[in-house]
């Protein structure tokens, strides 16, 4: 109820529709009033004998007609109108869904599945719809019925009323159980959903990984069971409407039963026609007709709610990277990057870095260097705003990046990571991709610089070559080799590279190694790297060690000193 209350207060600015829909609904269901009254008209006229029989009829026949077509028109018109609200508001609950989750931290991503957040844009929020355009329309339409005929009822014969009543009771208690049953049901049904679309899509993506470890036999087997799992949620959601259907069908044939009895009784002692027994008999089908779908709305309100709630599970979400009120837009900077008494974690129990004070001037170039899982791509995220450090701040030229958009500050970085992503798209697309108004001349210059361009020459279709959904045409170096070239065409004033040439053969490393040293140049450039024959010549090493820095300097004063640094160095010079 509470859902469906949200939707219908956030799809304001459809309620003109809405409304417009609901008048056409009332328009057609009262008309839909109609048939039993003629057939009880017919009926008096037949059994009164009536000598304008054939006059009447036509009278009855085509105000019938009437009814019949305002009926039919009414009806699609609330249909359409109403689907017109509803699609266009699930439209913008994905988008909305979508830009939140665009904005949502990493740490939300690493604790949610793919599949199961796809699964929340394609089809929940498509549950919107259900309840927008069947659910509430289909609850109005019952309940105008109910009071509509159950006025007509009283009006033809209040006795006959009143004992058509007796059976309500019975029904609303078996609506309401299977109600209470039944939501907690559908909610485990989106759930197993949401599990089976994540594992699939998981699969799908590490399709190469299963074959090689020859994993088919058991991906196939949980998704199997996973499928069985959703199999059974979905029974058992249908238990309860499949065991209550019948009986209520059951139940308001008892109350037509009584009514026929009954009924039959007063006709026989002259106080009812029998004209007033057949509209009544008529109408009663129409006057259950609510209460006995009732259990079947509940049911497909509770299916498309426990949908809805899994989309605003996402949208009420609270990012722990949250922008501040009042941000304000960092220009473009110098590029001075300080670490402020900085402490880290993922989760409380296991510190990644604590109290780290590091002082990056602007214009150098700067390595982290340590063994892995010592916290260098942590770093890096967080001068990116990835994360925010539990203690301590990053300062970009002297600013605390919480007080800056995030927009502004990441147009200040331009990041190359070891797992190169690319898009789907064309080789072109894809290195323009950070600055969509970049000219030819300069997505070319930017392949050039990166090494690329000889390659993508090569190329069937040169810059306009298709790649896959992740590149897979494409070998490791070479998507390697386009990251950095779009990272070079987005000419921001920090560069991070963390293991950006990890990919590259050691001559073709040694090429874009002399391209990134000159783009460094005019820009602060943080590093890091495994090879650390690539970073002998940055202005800054600094070498972390448990959870902070153990020292800093140039290569030759690190090599001079003998610390963990000449360490790792004589190790990966072997
Ligand atoms: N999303 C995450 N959730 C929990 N722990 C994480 C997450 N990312 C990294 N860690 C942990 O934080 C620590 C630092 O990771 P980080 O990736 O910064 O190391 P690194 O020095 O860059 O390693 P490498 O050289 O192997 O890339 C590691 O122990 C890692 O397991």
């Amino acid at each position: 109820m509470e859902t469906a209350i949200r939707i219908f207060k956030e799809a304001r600015k459809y309620w003109i529709f809405l409304i417009a829909g609901l008048l056409s609904l009332i328009i057609s269901t009262a008309a839909g009033f109609y048939m039993p009254w003629a057939l009880r008209e017919l009926t008096g006229l037949a059994t009164e004998g009536s000598a304008d029989f054939g006059k009447e009829a036509l009278r009855i026949g085509l105000f019938l007609l009437f009814t019949t077509a305002l009926q039919a028109a009414g009806s699609s018109a609330s249909g359409y109108l109403n689907h017109y609200a509803a699609l266009n508001y699930v439209a913008d609950l994905r988008t909305r869904l979508y830009s939140k989750l665009q904005h949502m931290s990493l740490k939300y991503f690493h604790k949610s599945r793919t599949g199961d957040l796809t699964g929340r844009v394609v089809s929940d929020s498509l549950d919107a719809e259900v309840l927008l355009a069947h659910v509430i329309p289909d609850f109005a339409s019952n309940i105008l019925t109910f009071i509509g005929v159950g006025a007509l009822l009283f009006t033809i014969n209040w006795r006959l009323a009143f004992m058509s009543l007796i059976t309500i009771p019975i029904l609303v208690w078996i609506t309401i159980w299977q109600s209470k049953h039944v939501s907690p049901v559908w909610k485990e049904n989106s759930k197993v959903r949401g599990e089976l679309a994540g594992t699939v899509q998981d699969n799908l993506s590490g399709i190469k990984e299963i074959q090689i470890f020859n994993q088919q036999k058991q991906e196939e087997l949980k998704v199997t069971d996973l499928s069985k799992r959703h199999s059974m949620a979905y029974l058992r959601a249908s238990f309860f409407f499949e065991t209550t259907y019948p009986l209520l069908a059951f139940v308001t044939a008892l109350g037509t039963v009584l009514v026929i009895v009954y009924g039959g009784h007063l006709v026989s002692v002259g106080s009812v026609s029998i004209a007033d027994i057949v509209g009544f008999v008529m109408y009663l089908s129409m006057f259950y007709g609510p209460v006995k779908s009732f259990s079947g709305l509940v049911e497909r309100a509770g299916e498309a709610s426990a949908g809805c709630r899994r989309v605003f599970e996402v949208i009420d979400e609270i990012s722990d990277v949250k922008e501040a009120e009042h941000v304000t837009v960092l220009p473009r900077v110098r590029g001075e990057i300080q670490l402020q008494n900085l402490s880290f974690s993922y989760n409380e129990e296991i510190p990644v870095l604590e109290n780290v004070n590091l002082t990056i001037k602007a214009g150098h170039t700067v390595a982290l260097v340590g063994t892995t899982g010592v916290g260098k791509s942590t770093i890096a995220n967080l001068v990116n705003r990835f994360y925010d450090p539990q203690k301590g701040a990053v300062l970009v030229d002297g600013v605390d990046i919480r007080e800056v958009s995030l927009e502004s500050l990441r147009d200040n970085i331009s990041m190359v990571l070891q797992d190169t992503f690319l898009f789907h798209g064309t080789v072109y697309e894809n290195i323009a991709y950070g600055w969509k108004e970049a000219t030819r001349e300069q997505v070319i210059a930017a392949a050039e610089a990166a090494n690329a361009h000889t390659f993508i020459e090569a190329l069937e279709q040169g810059y306009e070559t298709q790649i896959g959904e992740r590149g897979i045409r494409l070998s490791g170096g070479q998507k390697q080799r386009l990251s950095i070239a779009r990272a070079i065409l987005r000419n921001s004033p920090i560069l991070i590279l963390d293991e950006a040439t990890s990919a590259l053969d050691a001559k073709t490393e040694a090429e874009i190694q002399e391209a990134l040293d000159e783009v460094s140049k005019e820009r602060t450039t943080l590093v890091i790297a495994h090879r650390l024959s690539t970073i002998r010549h940055a202005d800054q090493i600094v070498v972390l060690d448990g959870t902070g820095i153990a020292q800093t300097g140039t290569h030759d004063e690190l090599i001079a000193q003998g610390g963990p640094y000449a360490k790792l160095y004589e190790v990966s010079k072997n």
